[in-house]
């Protein structure tokens, strides 16, 4: 069935999120952060994002191209970075993400690039 049908960008885009989301192995990234556990998170962050809003975005056709992905991908690390300091879990998991979704994510635009 059509829906079913899926282009090879868009292909390109699903693979190249399930392969960042699995780097998330301690799935901090998963789900928005629970507002109701960190109260003053929107103080600090005016845009939050997670996997899970990447995932509707994608499916919902609002990624045009690996840079947009790229864009909320960068845009959830940093949040992360902002909001936890240093010395935490969640601060040291973000860099270790940042830097092997750039891998990823530079792979991703080499393949966008034969595709067409
Ligand atoms: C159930 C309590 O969960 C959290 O407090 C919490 C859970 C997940 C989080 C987070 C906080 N903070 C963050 O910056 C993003 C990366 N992840």
């Amino acid at each position: 069935a059509l829906e079913l049908t899926l282009t090879p960008a868009l292909l390109l885009l699903q693979s190249t999120l399930d392969q960042l989301q699995e780097k998330d192995t301690a799935k901090i990234f998963s789900q928005p952060v629970n507002l109701a556990e960190v109260p003053d998170y929107l103080e600090f962050i005016s845009q939050p994002m997670d996997f899970s809003t990447m995932r509707t975005r994608l499916e919902g056709h609002a990624y045009c191209s690996v840079a947009d992905l790229e864009k909320d991908f960068n845009l959830m690390i940093s949040n992360c970075l902002k909001y936890n300091s240093k010395d935490t879990m969640f601060h040291k998991t973000a860099l270790q993400l940042q830097e092997v979704g750039g891998a990823i994510l530079r792979h991703a635009h080499r393949q966008s690039q034969t595709i067409g």
